[in-house]
């Protein structure tokens, strides 16, 4: 790296910045809820938190062996349950995930192999510790193999970081850790496809906890925003909305940008997802205000489990890049914010992970909630899905007419009463 360079973004010796500039780059707020936490006062903290989170989460006891360990590799362990009502006919269906959020451990320019094997073995400590909490499904981040270089529109050496879903060696590791664990990994990656001419995917690999390959399912929604420069390498996901029916329940996966499409999350929903995993990248000047409330709200909309993963810190590349914004060249995207959660069919939310520090959260759920809110509040019932179908088949066609009544006054033609 050039030493301009190490001096112009303050890194260590390992490019990686020093950790309380990271945290002044987080705008020195390390979690929201430990902010609502110290700043509300007692008496109205769990009035407060039952309005913005739908209540108190359950706090899990998790193993003392679990929280050293944490503490040891320097990861944030958080764990909650979200309960249902007991039914007579079906037994309570219990599964606990793990969301996995994470920095980057090397300087972007270190050799690639380098840099996906140090990956590896953070990964792998972090699965550890999910495995001694129970967890039966772990998804990570999106791209977690690799830093999110895609917004320097550089094609080496970053597409060397894409691997097969099918057998490419990431996949291998995340199947030895299932079947080591018994646990479903969702394993977001940058993928090649060798069969279609070599092309480039963003995708998540489903390993089921035998150790098997169950499929895979490819990002559909493409960002074209600031320096999200994504649509340099690949295309928009041409595999639809499947759904993965595993042994602790049926998930789906929305990678990243797919969060900002309501029909996105219906459609997994509509194939019977239970649990919809969003791994994603994104950055506190463009999203973090979106954040709480996208993937939220897609629980409730869906009357399903929603799991919105973040990275952390910031990743500093050796190239100055533009983004035709008018900008002046910079080094890095912005920061990755972390803020991981779990929302619930009842609209009620886990806490964040934090802003600054990687993370798991465990978060035990009974899937019968599913039901159970879909028949208090109906929206699979109520929704108009085949009006919709068909206006909206209508909307996308090259002549349509929008059903817009106009006033008889010709616009701007009123006068202000003020
Ligand atoms: N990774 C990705 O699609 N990021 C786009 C920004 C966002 O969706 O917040």
């Amino acid at each position: 790296m050039a030493s301009a360079y190490l001096t112009a973004s303050s890194s260590t010796a390992l490019g990686v910045p020093h950790p309380t500039l990271r945290c002044a780059m987080a705008g020195g707020l390390l979690s929201l809820e430990a902010c609502l936490e110290r700043c509300i006062p007692p008496e109205d903290l769990a009035e407060v938190k039952r309005i913005l989170y739908g209540g108190e989460a359950r706090k899990l006891n998790l193993p003392a062996a679990a929280l050293s360990a944490a503490q040891e590799r320097d990861f944030e362990l958080q764990g909650y349950g979200f309960e249902a009502a007991p039914e007579q006919l079906r037994r309570p269906r219990i599964v606990r995930v793990g969301l996995v959020q994470n920095k980057i451990p090397l300087p972007t320019d270190t050799p690639v192999a380098v840099q996906v094997a140090a990956l590896h073995r953070r990964i792998e400590e972090i699965v550890e510790v999910a495995a001694l909490c129970g967890v039966n499904i772990i998804c990570f981040q999106e791209a977690w193999t690799m830093p999110f270089a895609f917004c320097t529109r550089e094609k080496l050496p970053w597409t060397e970081f894409a691997e097969s879903a099918e057998d490419g060696p990431t996949t291998k590791f995340c199947q030895e850790l299932a079947k080591k664990y018994n646990m479903v990994v969702v394993s977001p990656i940058l993928e090649r496809d060798e069969i279609h001419g070599g092309t480039l995917w963003n995708a998540a690999v489903v390993i089921s906890n035998s150790g098997a390959v169950l499929g895979k399912s490819r990002k559909n929604h493409i960002p074209r925003i600031g320096d999200f420069n994504e649509s340099t390498y690949y295309m928009e996901g041409n595999r639809g909305h499947p759904v993965f029916q595993t042994q602790f329940g049926t998930i789906a996966v929305n990678i990243c940008y797919g969060r900002h499409h309501p029909l996105n999350w219906l459609m997994f929903s509509m194939n019977g997802a239970e649990i919809i995993f969003n791994p994603s990248a994104t950055i506190g000047s463009l999203s973090e205000s979106l954040w709480p409330i996208e993937a939220r709200n897609a629980a409730i909309a869906n009357h399903c489990f929603t799991c919105a993963i973040n990275r952390v810190g910031t990743e500093y590349y050796k190239n100055a890049f533009t983004s035709g914004d008018g900008r002046e060249a910079h080094h890095e995207l912005g920061y990755f914010y972390g803020s991981s959660y779990v929302a619930a069919p009842d609209g009620s939310r886990t806490p964040g992970l934090s802003r600054v520090q990687d993370g798991l959260l465990v978060v035990e759920m009974d899937l019968n909630l599913c039901r159970q809110v879909s028949d208090k509040w109906n929206f699979k019932m109520t929704g108009r899905y085949e009006m919709y179908a068909e206006k909206l088949t209508e909307a996308v066609q090259p002549h349509f007419v929008p059903n817009i009544i106009q006033d008889y006054l010709p616009f701007g033609s009123y006068k202000r009463s003020w």
